[in-house]
């Protein structure tokens, strides 16, 4: 609660430094965070004013006192005194830290608190919440009517489900994560996403001597296509060629477009054993699924069988392949795949993304990227999410060049986890810099095009 507390200060001594300060406490622990956060802003000389609920919150108590022992006596918070307080001249320009209710509230809010909620989001003022908007309920993505509407949001640990999807999220402004050194079981545990930054992403990417060729460069399959879904594969593997992969093949039981002489395609009878492939020797990495068609499940458990580092996407996303997964898979679903997956509907994985990423690492193994725009990823460390992207990747294909960008990145001797957080970073981050050339017209090729610029971008930090 201390470190808590102090965050929440910092944060708001940095993006508000000026004007008075009301901090409003609930009767838990959240309540406790604006107290300790109110004793904090009296070191750095801000001016506050603290209403707060009684608690029965045994550190939310001792903040309380420590509180007054610096000067500063907590009024009662009921809505004449909050209405009082923040129509006072002092409120001019302030700002309001809203400590009412945190991970502890269970909906629906009460009408005392209702009628608080609103006060606040009438008063037109700046409002800085503490973990969440008080209303929301953090494993939600749906937002009530009666929330508080935030300008900034200081969470702790990592994000909830409730800070990510909208429109729940709308509500929270910008968010930042405090950083309380949670152990990484906690992240599990608790179900909140880590963001890596783009910094972190880059320091991630391969890096390759100059003696590089293109056998050590990443040997890639792409296993898919069917008749009317031919440019899937290829699409993916255009996305494989543009991280760097070195020799890319595609093996089809279909005529794939040569979209890009540089790719190598291959015509195959597609039977459940890959025969034709069986005295092939195998690559560093490969993808499977990409408009494969209805043979897609046995076909996946073939390649699974052999164990290297594989995409599993699209139509070879079956619920049969439970089991048949290893540590170095990551399994590219959209909602509907995912729901599919788990056999429930794509409403309920889009209402709880992060629960849904977890049950398919935990039912599936390896890394699992739930797609969307943010994608959700699981792994055995932990939830990631990650942000960016352009609306104009909402058209076919993009997916197939997620795959391929992902099989690229294995096959360059990323893990499992790191091809996953760098590949969707370079997606999404292609998809922005294709998206301010192209618009909501914007192709699977143009996102494609611009994955070398992305890659850059990330790494001079642009
Ligand atoms: N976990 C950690 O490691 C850390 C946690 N931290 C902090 O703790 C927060 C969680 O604290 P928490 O568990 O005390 O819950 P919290 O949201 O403050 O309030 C619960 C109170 O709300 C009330 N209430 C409930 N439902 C209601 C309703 N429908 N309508 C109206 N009221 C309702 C209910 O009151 P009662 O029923 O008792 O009257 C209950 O007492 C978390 O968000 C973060 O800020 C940080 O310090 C960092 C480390
Ligand atoms: N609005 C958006 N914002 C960000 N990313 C998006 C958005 N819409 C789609 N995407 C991304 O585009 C890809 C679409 O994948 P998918 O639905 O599998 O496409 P397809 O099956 O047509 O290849 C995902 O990586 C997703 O995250």
């Amino acid at each position: 609660m201390e470190t808590a507390g102090r965050a929440v200060a910092d944060h708001l001594q940095h993006h508000f430094p000026a004007g008075h300060v009301l901090l409003l406490a609930g009767s838990g622990a959240n309540g406790g965070d604006a107290l300790v956060a109110a004793r904090h802003l009296l070191a750095l000389e801000r001016e506050v004013t603290v209403l707060a609920q009684p608690s029965k919150h045994p550190l939310s108590q001792l903040n309380k006192r420590r509180l007054s022992a610096v000067g500063v006596e907590a009024q009662t918070l009921s809505a004449a005194n909050l209405r009082r307080v923040l129509t006072g001249a002092q409120m001019v320009g302030g700002v309001v830290v809203d400590g009412l209710l945190g991970t502890g509230f269970v909906p629906p809010l009460r009408p005392e608190l209702s009628e608080l909620v609103e006060i606040i989001n009438q008063s037109g003022l700046k409002v800085l919440s503490i973990d969440l908007p008080s209303g929301l309920d953090a494993s939600n993505a749906q937002r009530p009517e009666a929330a508080v509407r935030a300008a900034q949001t200081v969470t702790f640990g990592g994000l909830k489900p409730a800070l990510i999807y909208g429109p729940a999220a709308h509500a929270a402004g910008e968010v930042s994560v405090a950083d309380l050194r949670v152990p990484p079981e906690w992240v599990l545990r608790e179900a909140v996403a880590l963001r890596l930054t783009d910094a972190e992403i880059a320091a991630k990417l391969p890096v390759r001597f100059a003696d590089a060729h293109k056998g050590t460069a990443g040997r890639i399959w792409m296993v898919g296509g069917h008749p009317g879904t031919v440019g899937a594969p290829a699409l993916a593997g255009l996305g494989a060629l543009r991280v760097g992969a070195g020799l890319v093949s595609i093996y089809s039981g279909a005529d794939v477009p040569l979209i890009t002489p540089e790719l190598m395609v291959h015509r195959v009878e597609m039977d459940d054993q890959l025969s034709a492939l069986e005295n092939e020797v195998k690559p560093d990495a490969l993808a499977v699924g990409m408009g494969l068609g209805p043979n897609a499940a046995q076909v996946a458990r073939t390649v699974l069988s052999w164990t290297i580092p594989t995409v599993v996407d699209a139509d070879a996303l079956q619920p049969e392949l439970a089991g048949h997964g290893h540590d170095q898979v990551i399994w590219t679903p959209h909602p509907g795949e995912a729901a599919r997956l788990l056999g429930v509907t794509t409403p309920e994985i889009t209402a709880g993304p992060l629960s849904a990423a977890r049950q398919l690492q935990s039912k599936f193994g390896g890394v699992v990227v739930l797609k969307g725009g943010p994608s959700t990823l699981a792994t055995g460390n932990g939830l990631f999410v990650s942000r960016g992207g352009h609306p104009g990747m909402a058209s076919a294909g993009m997916g197939d060049t997620l795959s391929g960008i992902l099989a690229g990145l294995l096959g360059q001797g990323l893990s499992a986890e790191d091809a996953a957080l760098c590949g969707v970073r370079l997606h999404s981050k292609a998809g922005e810099l294709a998206g301010a050339k192209h618009g909501y017209g914007l192709t699977a090729t143009d996102v494609s095009g611009e994955v070398g610029a992305a890659w850059l971008a990330l790494v001079r930090g642009a």
